[in-house]
């Protein structure tokens, strides 16, 4: 029996089932002739409009393109095209539609209805302008992070004159080729973190981060957090999301340890553990991260008598100790110290456009500094210097009071150092010769003068120093 017939007999003759198939959909679907006359409309479609759906039939699509109930219209482009097509509508209400029209033809091939359906995709299109926006932002974030990577490794102009100075630079070109951990030994201001990112930008990591931790700086508390990461919600005041620590960050690059001797001895134990494993768990995460990582130590301490007294653990002294690399004070190289106030005087003068040079006199002075700071207090110095001098030449009456005033003699300081040590004698007295002859260098031209200034015959004067690493 036919379907209509079988209506009939249930008393549906007037129900359209063509209407009924098409408001069921819940879609939003228009069909309109070739003049652009809206025929037939779901009850769903009004909706996205703002416009009831029966006030839709009979309205052409053109006219309500130009009254902006919708922009643009589909119908032209499809009978256009004679094809299927797709575009973004913006409706009256804001909407973002896509719309696709298709085209209906007749058997003699002339297309008679177009046919239209639309999804809502405002949220999506939302969505994907906020996605481009991050993308743009992230693009920005890579390369402001490059540059700020390549300013903080810019370490081309590493003064190294004096032959300690260039056995450390020569040791650190060894260690930098080979994946191998790193200690870098020497009192504060030498220039630890300095070589520690000289052998991460000549090391194969050089494009990965370099991420230096100060163990000194962090409190104990925040240590685990800070070093490992945490989950979302590990503790009170933890970000919702969660957060990275150090030992994450420098995946692919290099971490470096500065002041690893003042850790505490429960973090140290977590540190070995993590450098055995190379793995570690956020705190309040349950999933090991592995990470690819080499490591760079430093410390200004004498591990190994930390370690005799139990205040540094043995195991980790040995993981971090592999190669070892110990960078002299600045009072036992003067012959950097000439070259390092050139070096600064250039860079802060540039740094602040203040052209300066620096009198003969200040500089013998500064060449007589015990530099108990180091590197740092001669850099700090100079650009103090370059700052405040009031004419082009940084005279002796710019020079702070303190570092104006005769200074206690170096051999002596050294000694005094030595003595805090418990140096044994005969290291003391290596030392103290050593000063000697460093000062006789600076002071003679030829070794011959050095003999008969120091009482000593010109074949030891060489002998010596050969010994003591000094070039004449
Ligand atoms: N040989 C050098 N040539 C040029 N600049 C240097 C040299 N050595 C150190 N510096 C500079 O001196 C300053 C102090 O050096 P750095 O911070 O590397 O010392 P450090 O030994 O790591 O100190 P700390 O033990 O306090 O961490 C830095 O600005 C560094 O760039």
């Amino acid at each position: 029996m036919e379907l209509k017939e079988e209506f009939k007999d249930r008393g549906l003759e007037k129900w359209n089932m063509e209407e009924a198939i098409l408001h069921s959909l819940q879609e939003d679907l228009l069909v309109t002739d070739t003049t652009g006359k809206i025929v037939k409309v779901s009850q769903a479609c009004g909706a996205q409009y703002g416009i009831d759906s029966e006030r839709l039939i009979g309205r052409n699509v053109y006219d309500l393109e130009k009254e902006g109930v919708f922009r643009p219209a589909i119908t032209p482009e499809v009978l256009k095209r004679k094809e299927k097509v797709t575009l973004v509508q913006t409706s009256r209400t804001g909407k973002k539609l896509l719309v696709t029209g298709i085209p209906v033809f007749h058997p003699t091939g002339e297309i008679v209805y177009v046919v239209s359906y639309s999804y809502d995709v405002t949220e999506l299109i939302k969505i994907k302008e906020h996605l481009d926006e991050m993308e743009e932002e992230m693009a920005r974030v890579k390369s402001e992070l490059a540059l700020l990577r390549d300013q903080t490794l810019r370490v081309n102009g590493l003064v190294a004159e004096s032959t300690a100075m260039m056995q450390v630079l020569k040791a650190a070109k060894k260690v930098a080729e080979v994946d191998v951990t790193v200690l870098l030994l020497g009192e504060s201001g030498v220039g630890k973190s300095a070589i520690a990112r000289w052998i991460h930008k000549h090391s194969t990591r050089k494009d990965g981060p370099f991420i230096e931790v100060n163990c000194s700086a962090i409190p104990e508390s925040l240590f685990e957090a800070e070093f490992f990461g945490y989950e979302g919600g590990a503790f009170t005041g933890a970000k919702s999301k969660g957060k990275p620590g150090f030992a994450e960050l420098a995946h692919g690059g290099t971490l470096f340890l500065d002041e690893v001797g003042e850790l505490p001895s429960l973090l140290q134990v977590k540190l070995l553990k993590f450098i055995q494993e190379q793995k570690f768990y956020r705190v309040g995460g349950r999933k090991p991260i592995s990470v690819d990582i080499r490591l760079i130590a430093a410390t200004n301490r004498d591990l190994e008598q930390a370690v005799k007294e139990k205040q540094f653990r043995q195991d980790l002294f040995f993981r971090l100790n592999v190669v070892p690399i110990h960078i002299p004070p600045l009072r036992e190289r003067p012959e950097d110290v000439l070259a390092l106030i050139r070096f600064f005087v250039d860079k802060y003068s540039r740094k602040h456009g203040r052209y300066r040079q620096v009198d003969e006199k200040v500089v013998q002075q500064l060449l007589d500094h015990p530099w108990k700071g180091n590197v740092r207090e001669l850099e700090n110095l100079i650009e103090r210097l370059v700052v405040t001098s009031s004419s082009s030449i940084i005279k002796l009456e710019d020079l702070p009071e303190n570092y104006r005033r005769p200074q206690t003699d170096p051999v002596l300081m050294g000694v005094e150092h030595m003595l805090a040590e418990h140096k044994p004698l005969p290291a003391i007295l290596e030392e103290v010769e050593k000063q000697l002859l460093l000062k006789a260098s600076q002071t003679c031209r030829t070794t011959v003068e050095m003999a008969r200034v120091l009482g000593i015959s010109q074949p030891s004067v060489v002998r010596k120093l050969k010994k003591y690493g000094i070039r004449k």
